[in-house]
């Protein structure tokens, strides 16, 4: 077990207050390395006497294309590691109105709307996603550079129209981490892989990233820090 990622886990849960007492989670599972080292780690919680107890319950959305996910491996992973596991099927690309062209957005609230949909029929109270501190960091910097604003995934959101919170156990954690862990565990680096993507702009932000923390690993760390870390006295007042 990777103690460091653990550790990042119970630092976000704490800090958050990610996870509380009869919890009951969806954990959203694409088959990839993110999703799976999420659910294996919660797992490992959720069975065993961790101070805070909480169910969990697994839920891949399987869309009518194909993204080259290998299913057959990561469906015995949650069941080697003991993780119920849901899947549903999605025609994503049937929903798709006439002249519509598809795109990741579209894919990714489609996705959403039927993981909501499962948490309220099944009881879950919260929805967990892969989501990691790179992810993050990148989703700040596309806000901040195609919508000219200060914003980015939130590691706990709890809607206001759903009784549902989205959680992302994960937002300590780096890639470089996870790619780690998923190489000793043997859980297939492919995600998702179809010719639909539109994801140009966050590759782009990742290698602004990646650039400017080439030379100084901390410096990825303070820019995370940072989103954590406004100083309202010195940003620039718009009143
Ligand atoms: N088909 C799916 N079924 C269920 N959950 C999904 C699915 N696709 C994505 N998710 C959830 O949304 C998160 C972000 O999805 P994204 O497509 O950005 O994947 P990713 O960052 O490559 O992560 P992963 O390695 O888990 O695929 C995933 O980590 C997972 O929790």
């Amino acid at each position: 077990m990777d103690k460091h990622i653990d550790r990042k886990i119970n630092q976000a849960i704490l800090r958050y207050k990610m996870i509380e007492p009869g919890d009951k989670i969806a954990l959203a599972v694409s088959g990839g390395k993110d999703s799976l080292t999420m659910a294996y780690f919660l797992a490992l919680k959720a069975n065993s006497d961790y101070h805070i107890n909480f169910d969990i319950h697994a839920v891949h959305i399987r869309t009518d294309f194909d993204n080259s996910v290998d299913k057959s491996g990561f469906e015995q992973f949650l069941k080697d590691e003991g993780i119920p596991l849901t899947v549903i099927d999605v025609p994503v690309l049937k929903r798709l109105k006439p002249g519509r062209k598809m795109n990741c957005y579209w894919c990714s609230s489609q996705r959403r709307m039927e993981l909501m949909k499962f948490a309220s029929q099944s009881g879950c109270n919260k929805i967990a996603l892969g989501h990691h501190m790179d992810d993050i960091l990148e989703t700040f910097f596309m806000n901040m550079a195609y919508k000219g604003e200060m914003s980015t995934m939130l590691p706990v959101l709890k809607f206001d129209n759903y009784d549902q919170t989205l959680i992302r156990p994960l937002a300590l954690v780096k890639e470089k981490e996870i790619i780690r862990f998923a190489e000793e565990k043997g859980i297939s680096r492919i995600t998702c892989t179809c010719n639909f993507d539109t994801q140009s702009k966050r590759k782009e932000m990742r290698s602004v990233i990646n650039f400017m923390a080439e030379k100084d690993e901390s410096i990825r760390d303070n820019l995370f820090k940072a989103m954590n870390n406004p100083v309202p006295r010195y940003m620039i007042n718009q009143e």
